[in-house]
């Protein structure tokens, strides 16, 4: 599996272990930057990866700013994009299982290490559950479609 990941100065620091801690069990990462803790616009990252896995380039995409809200807001404009900031282990399953999500932002300033590592664990070993579901992803998909020609 393929997976991008970005973040802002708020972020780098969990970046670096998320992307260790990917690399270790032997994921292909890609890093869209940033690439220290200069401080820097999240919405650069955000668009970067997020258009990365639109495109289909990536199965999935990890973003870390300081609260993962503006990188999360950010990836969200990208269509086809379904960004979910979790900051919890249930949640992390859920929004594999029911929104299928493809990209998962997190707040660096926010979770600790040994928390952010888990999110990430069970975010990507969850399976998306289709059926009711998969009418619901396609409503956003019509509401997309709406806005973006
Ligand atoms: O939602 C935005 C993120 O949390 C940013 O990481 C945060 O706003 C950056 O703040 P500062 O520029 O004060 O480090």
């Amino acid at each position: 599996m393929k997976i991008a990941i970005g973040s802002d100065h708020g972020g780098y620091e969990l970046k670096n272990l998320i992307k260790e801690h990917l690399l270790n069990k032997k994921l292909e990462v890609v890093d869209f930057g940033t690439e220290s803790t200069d401080s820097c616009d999240y919405a650069d990252y955000a668009q970067g990866v997020a258009e990365a896995v639109a495109k289909g380039d990536y199965a999935r995409g990890i973003l870390i700013c300081g609260t993962g809200i503006g990188i999360s807001i950010a990836a969200n404009k990208v269509p086809g994009i379904r960004c979910a900031l979790v900051g919890d282990c249930f949640s992390a399953k859920a929004t594999t299982e029911h929104n299928d999500s493809n990209v998962l932002a997190l707040g660096g300033r926010v979770v600790g290490p040994g928390l952010a590592l888990e999110i990430v664990d069970i975010w990507l070993s969850a399976t998306f559950q289709g059926g009711r579901h998969q009418k619901r992803i396609d409503k956003i998909t019509d509401i997309e479609s709406k806005y973006y020609k």
